[in-house]
């Protein structure tokens, strides 16, 4: 490659993160919206890949939320073609407007994933970028967030077995992004509803960060500095927790028993990433889970339950828990 490609200081990003040499011989699906994010991570991972770039599918999904989203589809489609690539298409039977984002999202990962599974793929990529995750971490921190949250988006994140969910344009800006396709003349699709600051998410992005740009101007860095340190520390604290875990908590048909004592000194964020940890294991939902919920339990932990009713209490999830012989007891009720 030229040493003026406009696409190689974004293909040397990414290969700092997520080198062609671990996904180019596999067959890896991406996501394609139509927008400048997703067309230019796919002519990144097309020049990358070289000649294995066959390995990559295109896949696509109508949300059918506008009456020009076939549109989308259709350039999609053309592009697919132009790179010689093999496309997939994905249309929702819903034209319901009152569909919530997160509705949306979920249909879409399911398309996904179900494409990758289909046709023996080991990643879907998608194009969540540097500003992406600047936004995610300051909306995180506004909703109320453990450590979990203030990392922002994880650039890989398993998708079931055998599957990565891959977001290597973490470390990309928009800006590169849209002027790396403006020199490469590569056309792409605009949403109109990424402009308008209706949705929260939206309106940190339109509205918010640049306002904080003008006193900070190293607010994205900052913020980025932050999600990064927040997800060293809190990956220190999960492996202290696993390790604690191996000796305080049992769990035998459905029951998870915790013993108390040698948790009770264990500082706060170790013990909510133990019980975080249970949770997962059992497979119990987490949503509903408030900051008052995590400390309900952590306080049993600290002073062996003391005051809890012989009969126990719910949680969110419909999980029971109640407090014998020094140990705390979850079990779900279905
Ligand atoms: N209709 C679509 N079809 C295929 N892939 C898509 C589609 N929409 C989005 N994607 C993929 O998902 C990436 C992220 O898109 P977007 O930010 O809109 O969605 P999101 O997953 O809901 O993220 P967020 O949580 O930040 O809102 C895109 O860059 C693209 O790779």
């Amino acid at each position: 490659m030229s040493e003026t490609d406009p696409l190689q200081p974004i293909c040397d990003r990414v290969a700092a993160i997520w080198p062609a040499g671990r996904w180019a011989s596999l067959r890896v699906v991406v996501g394609v919206s139509g927008g400048a994010d997703s067309v230019c991570l796919l002519r990144t991972l097309a020049q990358m890949a070289d000649e294995a770039a066959s390995n990559l599918i295109v896949a696509h999904y109508d949300h059918q939320t506008r009456d020009d989203s076939a549109d989308d589809a259709a350039f999609v489609g053309q592009l697919a073609r132009d790179l010689g690539l093999d496309f997939e298409l994905g249309r929702s039977a819903s034209r319901d407007p009152s569909r919530s984002e997160a509705d949306l999202r979920g249909e879409r990962y399911e398309f996904l994933d179900a494409v990758a599974r289909r046709l023996g793929a080991r990643y879907v990529a998608v194009a969540h970028n540097r500003d992406d995750q600047v936004e995610t971490i300051l909306h995180n921190i506004f909703r109320g967030t453990g450590g979990s949250g203030a990392r922002g988006i994880a650039a890989f994140r398993p998708l079931g077995e055998d599957l990565v969910l891959a977001r290597p344009f973490l470390n990309v800006a928009r800006q590169a992004i849209e002027a790396a396709m403006a020199a490469m003349g590569q056309a792409y699709r605009n949403d109109p509803t990424n402009a308008e600051p209706m949705w929260t998410r939206n309106w940190l992005r339109v509205e918010l960060l640049p306002m904080l740009k003008d006193p900070f101007p190293q607010v994205d860095e900052s913020l980025l500095r932050l999600g990064q340190n927040v997800g060293e520390l809190q990956a220190a604290v999960d492996q202290i927790a696993a390790e604690l875990e191996t000796t305080t908590v049992v769990c035998e048909d459905a029951i998870v028993r915790i013993d108390i004592a040698p948790l009770q000194r264990a500082p706060e964020a170790v013990k909510v990433a133990l019980l975080q940890g249970c949770w997962k294991k059992m497979d119990w939902p987490q949503a509903k889970m408030s900051h008052r919920h995590w400390k309900r339990l952590t306080q049993l932990l600290k002073n062996s339950g003391s005051e809890v009713d012989p009969a126990g209490f719910d949680l969110p999830g419909n999980v029971h828990v109640s407090v014998s012989n020094d140990a705390i007891m979850l079990t779900q009720r279905l």
